[in-house]
């Protein structure tokens, strides 16, 4: 084979991994689509191994080769595969908790106190709310401590 026609060759491939890239990434923007209707709709998981079979038996039918169905079967799983991570991607950046989110620390600050700051503080209190009397005492020990602020539990 001449440089030329492997040079023509490479151009071709060059050119079909281009439109490869174009369809692959036109798939990922639908599957995020689907993922946002599907998390709409209440759905927790995005993963459906029946609609995975189901378009896998589609593609089957009508893979006229050269490549063998079992190993367009695998490069489809595969797409599927980083698909499904588009999605659980965008489920975890919904999550208020999530850091994707919120990427920095949520500080709160109580009465002086910084929560969430890195450092360690503690909270002291009864396990048993009774009275506003047991409250005071417990309060007024806890501040001769040192410590500002106090929680208290119920039933
Ligand atoms: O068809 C869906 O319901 C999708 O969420 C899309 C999709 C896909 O990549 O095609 C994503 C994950 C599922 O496991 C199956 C299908």
């Amino acid at each position: 084979m001449s440089n030329e026609q492997l040079d023509q060759l490479r151009e071709k491939l060059d050119q079909v991994n281009l439109e490869i890239l174009e369809l692959i990434n036109k798939r990922a923007e639908l599957v995020k689509e689907t993922g946002q209707v599907k998390e709409k709709q209440g759905a927790n998981r995005s993963y459906d191994p029946v609609r995975e079979r189901d378009m896998l038996n589609l593609i089957k039918q009508h893979n006229n080769g050269p490549f063998e169905d079992s190993t367009i079967i695998h490069l489809f799983k595969e797409i599927f595969k980083a698909g499904l991570e588009l999605q659980e991607d965008d489920h975890s950046k919904a999550l208020l908790v999530s850091r994707k989110k919120k990427p920095e620390d949520t500080v709160i600050d109580i009465n002086g106190v910084k929560f969430g700051d890195g450092n360690q503080h503690f909270i002291f209190g009864p396990c048993s709310v009774e009275s506003y009397e047991q409250v005071a005492e417990v309060a007024a020990a806890i501040k001769k401590e040192g410590f500002k602020v106090i929680r208290g539990g119920g039933i």
